[in-house]
């Protein structure tokens, strides 16, 4: 089958079809993914990567890291529920996966709210890695390199009011840097796409944020020469999982059920379908 990741051309499908042969290449390799995430996102973000085919392990002592982290195929580090013991786990997970040439995802959860957190933040983000994905008040903390104007772990921005500040911080850091919202925008600082499925709901569960960046390092695990195309599929596809979960679902309860279920049984027809994914100016 031909590959549409080297096709140049922006045709129709192009990012549809991209987006299904990622979660098909999950669905195959079931990669191995190291998560150190917070305790409110551990259960949604573990049964995200297994619904999606990958293998979720949730690791955090640093006794194990130096044995553990070189053999998984990708690492995804959030600090949700941050402390000062748990942040040199964090960091040396983040320093050994560089070293063994894996790639890491970041979420930076309400990473404006205190100037420890923003502080942990701008060290990990200094540990270059592949892709950082967060809500707009995230990504512009992060991008100032400031507190404030944010809501917790909650958005007080929409993804567009971030856009500069994501094309910024990707320069500035070399990473993918993804913003959630109403519209998803991915950019490596200068290409810009802007992925628009999901429902709002999606908001009104905990941890929908950390489960798509979970499911971000497994997309960029089984392809990490294509870590941009690895974050427009997996937004997306989660993103598509999240709408036919909402069809029959009454509330964010049965939602965040149904959107496992949906996950589990996508298939191309729906992706082909349901993706709505184009180049942003
Ligand atoms: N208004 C919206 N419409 C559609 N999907 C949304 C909306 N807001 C958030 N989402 C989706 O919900 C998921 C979590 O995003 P978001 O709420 O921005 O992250 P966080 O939980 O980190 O604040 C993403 O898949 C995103 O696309
Ligand atoms: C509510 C909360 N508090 C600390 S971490 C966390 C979960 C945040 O999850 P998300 O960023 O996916 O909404
Ligand atoms: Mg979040």
């Amino acid at each position: 089958m031909e590959s549409f990741l080297s096709n140049n051309q922006e045709t129709p499908q192009k990012w549809s079809q991209i987006s299904w042969e990622f979660l098909s290449k999950v669905r195959q390799n079931s990669p191995l993914i190291h998560c150190i995430t917070n305790y409110v996102s551990m259960d949604l973000a573990a049964n995200t990567l297994l619904a999606a085919g990958a293998s979720p392990a949730m690791l955090h002592s640093s006794d194990e890291i130096p044995d553990f982290t070189p053999q998984v195929d990708a690492l995804y580090i959030n600090v949700g529920t941050l402390t000062a013991a748990v942040l040199p786990a964090m960091k040396s997970a983040a320093e050994i996966a560089v070293k063994h040439g894996k790639s890491w995802v970041f979420d930076p959860v309400a990473a404006g709210c205190s100037s420890f957190r923003l502080r942990a933040c701008l060290d990990l983000l200094s540990l270059k890695p592949t892709v950082v994905r967060g809500n707009g008040s995230e990504i512009i903390a992060l991008s100032r390199a400031s507190m404030g104007d944010t809501k917790g772990a909650d958005s007080l921005h929409e993804s567009r009011d971030a856009l500069e500040a994501a094309k910024s911080l990707a320069q500035a850091t070399g990473a993918i840097v993804a913003v959630t919202g109403a519209v998803d925008i991915i950019t490596d600082g200068i290409q810009v796409i802007g992925a628009r499925n999901g429902v709002q709901m999606m908001q009104k569960i905990t941890a929908t944020g950390c489960s798509v960046t979970a499911l971000i390092a497994a997309f960029v695990a089984v392809d990490p020469t294509h870590a941009f195309e690895a974050t427009v599929a997996a937004l997306s596809v989660f993103g598509i999982a999240g709408e036919l979960g909402m069809q029959d679902a009454k509330g964010p309860a049965s939602l965040r059920v149904n959107l496992i279920d949906s996950l589990y049984a996508l298939d191309q027809v729906s992706i082909l379908q349901h993706a709505k994914i184009s180049p942003l100016s």
